[in-house]
């Protein structure tokens, strides 16, 4: 229920006295946000910040770090500057913040002109109303940006910066940013703004770097507890488990209706797994970095949607990491994103050999590419491997789960401390039993040899930030930093084993051999006769688009009644919506889709304007013939010009190779009505009738070292 603001108290006035001061946080705390008391250092941080000191404040995963920014802005007028990595954290804490009364916005590349400049209008104003402005890192790189925040804290109105998820800023942490590197300039610019610091990591060298390159000056630095005592932790062995799909499955399933985050290292498992969740009638949506921002943030719209909180919804009851990750550090902040709101929640870590050895390549190749793009960096790759370790012995290993991750972050603690709620504690006969059964199977295994030699040497996630979760959407101030894991499509295969296995000096030929092997692997995983037998369970049928189109015309007259009358048909206005959303997501599945249309009900739902929906809508006497025409692209050309682009081009700036290719690989919207497209060679065709035609037109050029060139240069192999 939306409050009324308590009125802003000038705290630093009158109430000088410590006790007096902690009521009236404690007030603004009960008031604002309904909690009793502050927990562990909240309070410590506020009040070092308030008096102007600069603070490192590490805290747990969902330990109530943003209270600690949150409650200074309440506390004083003028502005809290707060810089995060995640557009979809700052949107979903922004909405909360609004929920209940407080003046909070973000700047963003995702929002309209319109809502900007409305940012901006309060921000030049006198007295601006805003208590809290969340913003990218790369916006504050921006010279506009720092000298608007120059003349807000000329005026005496910006109070603090804080900088969540610090440890972005070292390249020691699991989740460098580059972007936050620039962050460096504040202390510079702003020279006498308290800065705070936020973080849950708690690596020392991490801890130091944050310290160092956002220059704090003698910060108080508060470090609370790691122990998530409401988190149940397990381990289940995949080399154990006959289907490891049916147990995750089972596992969801016996968990009611709850929310769940399901962490996989590459696209194509977490696709996979998605439609064989979504196949056995569990509702989830596949979230990777190969999704365009939109569709992203499709997903995530349906995520926050569902309880209207975000990414860091508190009543996650289940995070599973369904292959190893690559450092305690990771797999803390990950699991660490379920039981925020305290109550008991698990997490569940599937164990497998042939993923051990995955990501020991991966950051074997990622030593070895450092180590030949810089020896300084040498460090930092023997880290990861040790970072590793760790994880491999939380998993194979016998003794207390939490123990491990306690200690592997410095915590020396007592196995008491778990009170059973770990595997290891709960069931340790037949956890031993199973790391005994481990080791037999895993000497078979090693005798018969690893089956996916390929897939193991796929990834190509060498960068550690590529494994990271945290994303921007394309900035207006810069371009986008589209952070979040990467994987193996059949691309990457190429593209990596064309690193690790061969030097620069191997010749096109091997790699294009190479790209053909990966070709043939990836339509292998897809084949097409495998396919055919199975019903598609993503598809998205004439049913279901009748009753997405119901629903648009149910919130479409609500708008109606709700704004007092829309100059819209309904029938007509929902069947161009219904199709706004098949065009974009049709091809991408069912769960897509649907976000889409949910994703647009909510829109109309909330928006407060009939002008918008009439606007909106309004195109359909305009462009209701070109709607009918753009319809149902012939599937097969659109499904393999999906296949191709996911699989050969991958990635942006393809266009030297799709055009080259054939005609067919244009977008099927864009073909004339009634033209059916030609087909899509293969790639392996592509190249050979390249290959061929340049051997035609230049047969004494074979192998030239221009042609390589040109051959490197499009398919981007370096
Ligand atoms: N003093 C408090 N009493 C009770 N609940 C609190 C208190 N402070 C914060 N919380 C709640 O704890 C939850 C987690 O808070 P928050 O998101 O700030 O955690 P965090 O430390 O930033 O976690 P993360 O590292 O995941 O970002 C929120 O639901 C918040 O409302
Ligand atoms: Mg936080």
């Amino acid at each position: 229920m939306k409050k009324s603001p308590l009125p802003v108290q000038n705290l630093s006035g009158e109430e000088k006295h410590r006790k007096c001061r902690k009521e009236a946080l404690v007030k603004l705390l009960r008031w604002h946000f309904g909690h009793p008391d502050f927990r562990g250092k909240q309070l410590e941080a506020i009040e070092a910040v308030l008096s102007g000191r600069d603070c490192f404040c590490l805290m747990p995963t969902g330990g109530g770090k943003s209270m600690c920014y949150q409650i200074p802005a309440l506390a004083k007028t003028g502005i809290v500057l707060v810089i995060s990595p995640l557009i979809a954290l700052m949107e979903n804490q922004v909405m909360a913040l609004k929920e209940k009364g407080i003046a909070a916005e973000f700047l963003s590349s995702t929002q309209t002109s319109q809502v900007k400049n409305k940012i901006h209008e309060d921000l030049d104003s006198g007295q601006p109303s805003l208590r809290l402005l969340y913003v990218t890192p790369e916006l504050i790189a921006t010279s506009g940006f720092m000298s608007k925040l120059t003349k807000i804290h000329g005026r005496g109105l910006l109070n603090l910066i804080a900088v969540d998820e610090a440890h972005c800023i070292s390249s020691w942490g699991h989740d460098f940013r580059p972007s936050y590197r620039k962050l460096s300039s504040l202390r510079s610019h702003l020279p006498d703004v308290p800065i705070l610091a936020l973080t849950a990591t708690a690596v020392p060298k991490v801890q130091k770097d944050v310290i160092d390159s956002l220059n704090l000056q003698s910060p108080l630095v508060l470090k609370s507890s790691f122990n998530r005592p409401n988190i149940y932790y397990e381990v289940r062995y995949k080399d154990l488990l006959d289907d490891s799909y049916a147990d995750l499955c089972n596992v969801l399933k016996s968990a009611g209706d709850v929310c769940a985050i399901v962490y996989c290292l590459e696209r194509t498992t977490c696709d996979d797994l998605s439609s064989h969740l979504s196949g056995n009638g569990i509702s989830c949506a596949a979230y990777h970095a190969g999704l365009n921002n939109k569709l992203r943030s499709c997903v995530l719209d349906d995520w926050i949607s569902s309880k209207i909180q975000g990414i860091d919804r508190k009543d996650v009851r289940m995070v599973c990491h369904f292959n190893i990750p690559k450092s305690m550090e990771a797999f803390y902040q990950e699991s660490g994103r379920a039981g925020r709101d305290q109550l008991p929640s698990r997490s569940l870590l599937y164990y497998g050999m042939d993923d051990r050895k995955r990501m020991e390549f991966i950051l074997s190749s990622a030593e070895s590419k450092k180590l030949q793009s810089s020896n300084s960096q040498q460090g930092l790759s023997k880290k990861s491997m040790s970072d590793f370790n760790l994880m491999v012995e939380y998993c194979e290993g016998s003794g207390c789960r939490r123990k491990k991750i306690l200690e592997s972050f410095g915590e020396q603690v007592s196995a008491l401390l778990c009170k059973k709620s770990c595997d290891a504690c709960k069931h340790p006969n037949l956890i031993a039993k199973y790391l005994e059964e481990l080791t037999t199977a895993c000497t078979v295994h090693q005798r018969n040899g690893f089956s996916r030699i390929l897939m193991s040497s796929s990834t190509d996630a060498i960068d550690t930030e590529q494994l990271s979760e945290f994303w921007n959407r394309d900035d207006a101030a810069s371009g986008s930093e589209e952070d979040i894991s990467d994987s193996d499509d059949g691309f990457e295969v190429a593209k990596s084993i064309s690193r690790s296995k061969f030097s620069k000096k191997s010749g096109i030929s091997e790699k294009i051999e190479l790209l053909q092997r990966a070709e043939e692997n990836y339509y292998q995983k897809k084949a097409p006769d495998k396919q055919a037998n199975k019903p598609d369970k993503n598809a998205i049928s004439e049913m279901l688009r009748e009753s997405s189109k119901q629903r648009l015309v149910g919130a479409l007259k609500q708008a109606h009644q709700r704004l007092g009358g829309l100059k819209v048909d309904f029938e007509a206005s929902s069947t161009f919506l219904e199709n706004e959303c098949f065009q974009k997501y049709g091809k991408s599945g069912k769960s897509f889709y649907c976000s889409q249309v949910a994703s647009t009900v909510r829109c109309l739902s909330t928006t407060t304007c009939a002008a918008e929906i009439t606007n909106r809508v309004g195109v359909i006497a305009t462009s209701s013939e070109n709607i009918a025409r753009k319809e149902e692209p012939p599937l097969a050309a659109s499904t393999m010009f999906h296949q191709r682009e996911e699989t050969i081009i991958g990635e942006e700036n393809c266009g030297k190779i799709e055009s080259e290719t054939s005609v067919s690989a244009q977008p099927p919207q864009s073909a004339s009505p009634g033209t059916k497209l030609p087909p899509i060679p293969s790639f392996s065709q592509f190249v050979n009738s390249r290959k061929s035609n340049e051997t035609q037109t230049n047969a004494s050029e074979e192998h030239s070292p221009k042609i390589e060139k040109n051959m490197k240069k499009r398919m981007r192999l370096q």
